[in-house]
């Protein structure tokens, strides 16, 4: 196994020729600079042997295994490092987060694995699927990357995604509810610098796997929204080039070079509710190419189920997510409305 990867570099094609699990761990070094731990399929950690480092960096991908363009973007940075063009000077953990699911093409196999963190792949039916006992095991990942250093460390988790509609604002990050923390200027501007210019704050608690680094290890963790989602080879990758640039600053320690916060350089939402599917029939009032962001006024008509209408509540509401093929019980659609800086610091 070693030889393999060794040979290719590509963590990809080694993940999804070994899908379900690796017969054993193994570890290697890179030169004397860099020490490498695959952990599982699709887990790796980088951590530098020299450097004085920090921050500990997980990038995950494949969550939904259709959502490919992230997958494409891990690639090419972990063969950077595994190739030694880029010698990272902080720590940094990838996830592949479901190799079954990119093998098949699909968002999930047996259930969406972004709804399974924070304990709830235990809840009810308990481990009975290949999903709910890939996030106890990522969970486990999680925990074991971020407490092996006990001194202080900043934790930071990227979760990316693309969305399956197109959006207003191509690329945006959910920043997932933290009670008693205020939310973090130099982050966004970071994302900014990435090229993600438009950030939504969550109201409440999920099952995300970035609200479960962000709630279990005070993370800066995010689900990151990339654009809309394409084939595997057909991302224009050229729409990353920001992201991939900020990315390599970032886990080469080097001087990030930020700008102030400019609120003028930032489209800020609240997620003001979560429209959950109580009945069969659930079933939107516009069609499959209205985009996200898009905002409705007051009184109207959003969906129909069991028979009565679905309303917009406040002045205006705008879409994320909206998606009606959901089980009975699961989000719907995300409601927004604009949020000022009040809670950032
Ligand atoms: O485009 C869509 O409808 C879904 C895109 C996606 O996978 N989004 C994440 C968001 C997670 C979060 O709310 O933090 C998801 O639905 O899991
Ligand atoms: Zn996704």
């Amino acid at each position: 196994m070693l030889q393999q990867l060794k040979q290719s570099n590509d963590f990809l094609a080694f993940t999804l020729s070994h899908p379900q699990y690796l017969p054993e761990s193994f570890a290697f070094d890179l030169g004397e600079h860099t020490h490498v731990e695959v952990w599982d399929t699709g887990v790796i950690v980088f951590e530098p042997l020299q450097a004085k480092h920090c921050t500990d960096i997980i990038l995950s991908c494949a969550v939904h295994g259709n959502e490919t363009a992230p997958i494409e973007l891990c690639n090419a940075l972990m063969t950077e490092i595994l190739s030694q063009q880029l010698l990272i000077k902080e720590r940094v953990m990838f996830l592949i987060g479901n190799p079954a699911a990119i093998h098949n093409g699909s968002r999930f196999i047996d259930e969406n694995l972004n709804r399974l963190f924070n304990g709830a792949h235990s809840r009810d039916e308990g481990l009975c699927n290949p999903e709910r006992v890939r996030a106890h095991k990522l969970e486990q990942y999680v925990d074991r990357f971020y407490t092996a250093h006990t001194k202080h460390r900043h934790r930071i988790h990227y979760d990316l995604h693309t969305a399956i509609r197109g959006s207003k604002h191509e690329k945006f990050a959910i920043y997932p509810y933290r009670p008693g923390r205020k939310y973090s200027k130099q982050q966004i501007m970071f994302l900014e610098s990435c090229g993600i210019n438009t950030i939504l704050f969550h109201h409440e608690p999920t099952t995300t796997f970035s609200y479960f680094s962000s709630e279990n290890y005070q993370a800066d963790a995010f689900t990151i929204e990339l654009g809309k989602v394409f084939p595997m080879g057909q991302n224009d990758m050229t729409r990353f080039i920001a992201l991939k640039a900020s990315l390599t600053l970032l886990m080469t320690g080097k001087d990030l070079q930020l700008p102030e916060f400019d609120l003028k350089r930032l489209n800020l939402y609240q997620v003001c509710r979560s429209i959950n599917k109580h009945f069969d029939d659930f079933e939107f009032n516009f069609t499959n190419d209205v985009e996200n962001f898009t905002a409705f006024p007051q009184g109207y008509t959003l969906a129909m189920e069991g028979g009565q209408p679905v309303k917009i509540q406040h002045a205006s509401e705008s879409i994320v997510f909206p998606n009606a093929k959901v089980p009975v019980g699961q989000r719907t659609v995300l409601m927004l409305t604009a949020a000022d800086d009040s809670n950032l610091a």
